[in-house]
C-alpha cells in the first residue's frame, strides 16, 4: 500500500468517540464534541473601561464618593455628580460616561472637564451576547479556549472520551532498565509511545512487556484493555513474529498491512472484531517511530475528535537515496535541510524538527509532507 493511503486511512476510519459532560476546568486536552454558546454576557454588567472618574449628567460634577472593582452601589446617580472609579468597576445608574484621570482637573469635591466621542464605559454584551458562539466543534480545549469558556459563563462542556492506550512491549531481548548484556537492548518504545500518544490526545491505559511467545502474546491480546493497543515489534516474517498470524486468527479486519516505505515497511493497522484497534509497530526503533507517526497518531486524533487535517509541507534540500515504488522518509530540520544523508536511527530523528515524506520522484528543493518529531 502507498505511504499516503496508509496514513489517510488511519486518518479517515475511526469516529470519534462518544461525548461526555465535564468540567471545562477537567476537559483541558479534550476535544469539544458540541459548539460552546455563550450563557452570560460578556462583560456581564456594564463597567469602566479605565481609571478616572464616572459622571452623571453634565460638569462641573460634585465628587460623591468612590467606587473600586468589585463594589456593587445602590441607587441613581443624580446630574451634576461624580464618583471616582477603578476600571473593571460596575458603572452605578445614570452614569453616561467615565472621564479618565488625565482629561480632568479636580479641584476640592468638584470634577471639570470634557465628555468626549468616547464614553469609556463598556457595556454588557458588548463583546458576546447570550446565546452568540463561543467556540465551535471540533476545538481542543487549549488554555486559551478554556479562558474564553469561562469567561462566557459556562460550566460543563460535551468532550470526546479521550482513546485509552494500551501498549504491549515484544521482544525477549527487550529490557526495561539496567545495562543490557549480550543480545539485548534497551526499549526504545515506552517513551515515544506515550509521547506520540498523549500528542495526539490519547491516555494511557496498560503497559506490558511480552517475551516472544504466541500464547502469552493471545492471552495479552484478548485482555489488552483501552481502545487502542499498540504492539511493538513481532510485525515481520521470523519464527519469533506471532502477531500478524494471530490478528488474523481472531478475525481482525486489516486496514493497513505492509506499507511501500523505509524505514517502517511492516506497519499494520488492524480492527477486532469487538471493535479495538491495533496498530503494529515494527521492532526497529527509527522505523517504529515511522508507524507511529505514520498510523498512531493520525488514528487517536480521529478517536480523540480532532478535525482530519493535511499534513504540512516544506521544501526540503539535500541528496537521500530515494526509494523506488515507495517513499523514504528522512529526518529534517525546521529550515528543511536533510540532517545527514543516509541516517537512519533515532540520533538522526534526535537532531530532526520533522520527518520528510519524500516520493520516489521528489527532486532537492521540492516540498514535501511533514511528521513532528515527538
Ligand atoms: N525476512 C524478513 N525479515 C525482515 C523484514 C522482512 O520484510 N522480511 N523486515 C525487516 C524490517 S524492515 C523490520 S523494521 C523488522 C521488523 O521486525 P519486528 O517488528 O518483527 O521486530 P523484531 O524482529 O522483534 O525486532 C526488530 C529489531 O528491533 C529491535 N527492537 C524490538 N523492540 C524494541 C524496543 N522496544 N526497543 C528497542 N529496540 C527494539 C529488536 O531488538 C531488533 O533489533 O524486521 C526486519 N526483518
Ligand atoms: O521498517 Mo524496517 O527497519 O524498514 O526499517
Amino acid at each position: 500500500m502507498r505511504w499516503q493511503d496508509a496514513w489517510a486511512i488511519a486518518r479517515d476510519s475511526a469516529k470519534p468517540l462518544a461525548g461526555q459532560l465535564l468540567p471545562v476546568e477537567a476537559a483541558g486536552g479534550r476535544v469539544l464534541a458540541g459548539a460552546v454558546r455563550c450563557e452570560r454576557p460578556v462583560p456581564a454588567f456594564d463597567n469602566a473601561a479605565m481609571d478616572g472618574f464616572a459622571v452623571a449628567g453634565p460638569g462641573p460634577w460634585t465628587i460623591s464618593g468612590r467606587v473600586l472593582a468589585g463594589a456593587v452601589t445602590g441607587g441613581t446617580m443624580r446630574p451634576g455628580s461624580a464618583v471616582e472609579i477603578a476600571t473593571g468597576a460596575l458603572v452605578p445608574e445614570g452614569v453616561e460616561a467615565v472621564l479618565p484621570y488625565e482629561d480632568c482637573v479636580v479641584e476640592d469635591d468638584t470634577v471639570t472637564g470634557t465628555v468626549g466621542p468616547r464614553r469609556h464605559i463598556r457595556r454588557a454584551g458588548d463583546s458576546l451576547a447570550v446565546g452568540a458562539p463561543v467556540v465551535p466543534a471540533g476545538r481542543i480545549v487549549t488554555a486559551t479556549v478554556a479562558a474564553a469558556i469561562v469567561q462566557a459563563g459556562v460550566g460543563n462542556v460535551l468532550v470526546h472520551r479521550p482513546p485509552a492506550v494500551t501498549l504491549l512491549v515484544t521482544g525477549d531481548e527487550v529490557i526495561s532498565e539496567g545495562v543490557p548484556g549480550p543480545g539485548q537492548v534497551r526499549d526504545t518504545f515506552t517513551g515515544l509511545v506515550t509521547a506520540v500518544a498523549a500528542r495526539a490526545g490519547g491516555v494511557p491505559a496498560e503497559r506490558h512487556r511480552l517475551p516472544d511467545d504466541r500464547a502469552l502474546m493471545r492471552d495479552a491480546l484478548a485482555a489488552a484493555s483501552g481502545d487502542v493497543i499498540v504492539v511493538s515489534g513481532s510485525s515481520s516474517a521470523g519464527a519469533a513474529d506471532h502477531l500478524h498470524e494471530l490478528l488474523t486468527a481472531d478475525g481482525a479486519t486489516w486496514l493497513v498491512r505492509g506499507v511501500a516505505c523505509r524505514p517502517g515497511h511492516p506497519q499494520a493497522l488492524a480492527v477486532l472484531p469487538d471493535g479495538r484497534w491495533v496498530v503494529s509497530l515494527p521492532g526497529n526503533p527509527y522505523a517504529g517511530l515511522v508507524a507511529a507517526l505514520t498510523l498512531l497518531e493520525p488514528l487517536l486524533a480521529a478517536l480523540a475528535g480532532r478535525p482530519a487535517a493535511a499534513l504540512p509541507t516544506l521544501p526540503v534540500t539535500g541528496n537521500p537515496k530515494l526509494m523506488p515504488g515507495g517513499v523514504r522518509i528522512v529526518p529534517v530540520t525546521a529550515d528543511g535541510s536533510l540532517v545527514a544523508a543516509g541516517a537512519v536511527g533515532l540520533h538522526a530523528a534526535a537532531a530532526a524538527d520533522y520527518l520528510a515524506v519524500l516520493a520516489d520522484d521528489w527532486t532537492p528543493g521540492a516540498p514535501a509532507p511533514l511528521l513532528r518529531v515527538p
